[in-house]
């Protein structure tokens, strides 16, 4: 049976104190309806306004980084590098997913070769090759096997595409080519080039290509470790690739194939992705890439990719903070700007990568337009946008192993850059020379006065970049911490 009385302590003392008085008049009774209903209304505000402020609070520890340059200047490289430094579980995990891209990218080193062997007919002088009537060169007899014995390799190209890039993606289908091309060569020799281009393939950043490898990698529905991988993948394109290995050592080293592509001014250690010299090892059957495979390796960004992540491995203050990188794909100048100005809002700071050893080269996706001018009116326009006239701008000067490699093979700089006069042609003063034209500019074109941060970079190298992406995180993070204590 329930008790309707109450024991002395069962008794609430707030009830008590909240219980109307037992006199309460009609009138008392309205005012303390509407007492207690505005009572109700300011809590309601007060919890409303305390949501908000720890949903700033959420977004204030957000911080966004965005990637800015050029196609080929090295943005996804070094969001690769941001990978591989913070989140490096995740990054080794996906290594193994490299190893179609840079089957790709030998396939594509391979068509380059044979298309300059067929394309050009260049007269060439003692490169043991045999002159037709018309002075050109007949390819010598043992380089024509050679051709005919590397045809499975159309086949692996075919296969490779369609595993990199989902039948939907129809942008995939770029036509963009070797891009060094010198600024100098004649008219008729960028027409040959022109026809004779090799597509780069590429894809949509992230989920879509590594998600489809993925799941042909994934065993059980959970991820193969590299050692699974190493034992039990079947890989067709690196089966072809290693019966192909000598015939393609062979072909790389061939003194008439050199000599042909010194002729067309193809230097194919300096394009993306050229892993010819390391055939032995990356076409072995258990070949899994290296960090720094994963870094050499190219292919080329359409659309945004957004990497998010939390620094863990950054201890201290900032640990616990979201990072978004935003790597927007590049092309030339004037229709990319448009593309990265929906980013530009609530971004803490952008790094804008000019690549340097560009100084001889022209856009792939415009061979009137020289890449470094390129460079430079991109930096201009990302200077003086006012959208980010707070935003502080780093800029990566890159590629400075392949502006050193072109300046001691003697090219000299003073020949495509005519301002630089008769300064010595070497990296540390080119490098010196362009980062206080980027610096000039930088104060020219800025809205309002701001810190330039220039560094020289290589982002393909592990160790230097690395010191260089741990200062840059310090300055966003003290950065960030500062606008946030301002809002
Ligand atoms: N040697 C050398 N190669 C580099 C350097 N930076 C980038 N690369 C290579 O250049 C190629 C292009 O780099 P990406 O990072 O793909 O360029 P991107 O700016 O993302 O280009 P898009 O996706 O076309 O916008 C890759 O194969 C890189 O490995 C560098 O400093 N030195
Ligand atoms: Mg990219």
């Amino acid at each position: 049976m329930l008790s309707t009385s109450k024991s002395g302590h069962d008794l609430d003392p707030l009830d008590e104190l909240l219980k109307p008085p037992a006199d309460e008049t009609e009138e008392d009774r309205l005012i303390r309806l509407a007492q207690e209903a505005e009572a109700r209304r300011i809590s309601l505000q007060i919890d409303e306004s305390i949501k908000a402020e720890r949903q700033q609070q959420k977004k204030k520890s957000v911080v966004r980084l965005l990637l800015l340059g050029q196609s080929e200047s090295g943005k996804s490289t070094t969001l690769r590098h941001f990978q591989r430094l913070y989140t490096p579980s995740a990054f080794r995990e996906e290594r193994i997913l490299w190893r179609s891209v840079i089957q790709l990218n030998i396939v594509r080193s391979v068509r380059t070769i044979l298309d300059a062997l067929t394309n050009v007919r260049l007269p060439l002088v003692d490169s043991g090759g045999e002159d037709s009537d018309d002075g050109s060169p007949h390819i010598p007899q043992e380089l024509d096997l050679l051709k005919m014995r590397l045809t499975p390799l159309r086949h692996i190209e075919a296969l490779l595409i369609a595993k990199l890039i989902p039948p939907s993606e129809d942008e995939a289908t770029s036509l963009i080519g070797n891009s060094s091309v010198s600024l100098f060569q004649s008219h008729r020799s960028r027409s040959t080039e022109r026809s004779s281009r090799n597509p780069e393939v590429f894809v949509r950043p992230g989920a879509t290509w590594k998600g489809a490898l993925a799941k042909s990698s994934h065993r059980d529905g959970r991820p193969m470790s590299l050692d699974d991988a190493r034992m039990t993948t079947r890989d067709e394109a690196q089966e072809v690739l290693h019966s192909c290995s000598d015939d393609i050592i062979s072909l790389w080293n061939d003194k008439f194939v050199r000599e042909v592509l010194r002729r067309r001014k193809i230097r194919l250690e300096e394009l993306p992705g050229f892993f010819l010299n390391d055939l032995d090892r990356v076409t072995a059957l258990d070949f899994i890439p290296s960090d720094d495979d994963v870094l050499r390796a190219r292919l080329k960004t359409v659309g945004v990719s957004e990497y998010r992540c939390e620094m863990e491995a950054a201890a201290g203050r900032e640990q616990g903070t979201e990072w978004r990188i935003v790597d927007v794909g590049g092309s030339r100048s004037q229709p990319v700007l448009a593309t990265w100005v929906p980013f530009f809002d609530d971004v803490d700071s952008i790094i804008f990568l000019a690549p340097i050893s560009g100084f001889d080269q022209v856009l792939a996706e415009d061979r009137s337009v020289n890449r470094l001018e390129d460079s430079v009116l991109l930096w201009k326009a990302v200077c003086s946008n006012r959208l980010l006239a707070n935003v502080d701008l780093v800029l990566f000067l890159n590629k400075c192993d392949i502006l050193d490699a072109k300046l001691t093979s003697g090219i000299r700089l003073s020949r495509y850059v005519r301002s630089y006069g008769d300064r010595p042609n070497d990296l540390e003063t080119a490098s010196k020379y362009f980062r206080s034209k980027f610096s000039a500019i930088h104060r020219e074109y800025s809205p309002l006065p701001r810190k330039f941060y220039g560094f020289c970079t290589s982002v393909t190298d592990t160790t230097t970049t690395a010191g260089i992406l741990a200062s840059v995180r310090d300055m966003v993070v003290r950065r960030h911490l500062k606008q946030s204590k301002l809002l």
